[in-house]
């Protein structure tokens, strides 16, 4: 049977003045719940990816995103489940980050990413930041 598309999800990684990387924890009850993850959702029917990303940035980590550029985009099949992630570096935001929907969350240094379990999808990105090259 062929399976269904996958789920397009626009992920942001917030970076702070420190260096630091914003990361939020996956209600358990959800798709990978308990993992931790980067801020975002799922494109809605008609919505940019931008438009996506500053719906759910605004939603989940409460900051308007002024500015941000594509970073890369993976695909993954969790069996389960297939995704497209489309991630973006967030560059320009205004309000003060802070988690609004109840998950544990910190800023995290990157090269310390590596201590936290990450859905499988991640892997790339967390390569990325913790060899320095985001
Ligand atoms: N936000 C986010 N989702 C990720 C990451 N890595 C990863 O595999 N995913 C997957 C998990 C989910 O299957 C999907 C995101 O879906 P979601 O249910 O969290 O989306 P949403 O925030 O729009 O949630 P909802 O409105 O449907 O409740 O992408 C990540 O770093 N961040
Ligand atoms: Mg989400």
């Amino acid at each position: 049977m062929a399976k269904s598309k996958p789920i397009h999800v626009a992920v942001g990684v917030i970076l702070n003045s420190d260096g630091a990387v914003f990361i939020s924890r996956r209600h358990a009850h959800l798709h990978q719940g308990g993992k931790w993850e980067f801020p975002g959702g799922k494109v809605e029917a008609g919505e940019t990816v931008l438009a996506a990303l500053q719906r759910e940035l605004q939603e989940e980590c409460n900051i308007a995103v002024e500015q941000a550029l594509p970073l890369t985009v993976i695909e993954h099949d969790y069996g389960d489940k297939r995704v497209r992630l489309d991630v973006w570096q967030v560059t320009s935001f205004s309000g003060e980050v802070k988690q609004r929907e109840g998950q544990e969350w910190c800023w995290v240094a990157k090269h310390e990413l590596d201590a936290y379990p990450f859905p499988a999808a991640n892997q790339a990105i967390i390569d990325c930041l913790t060899q320095g090259q985001i």
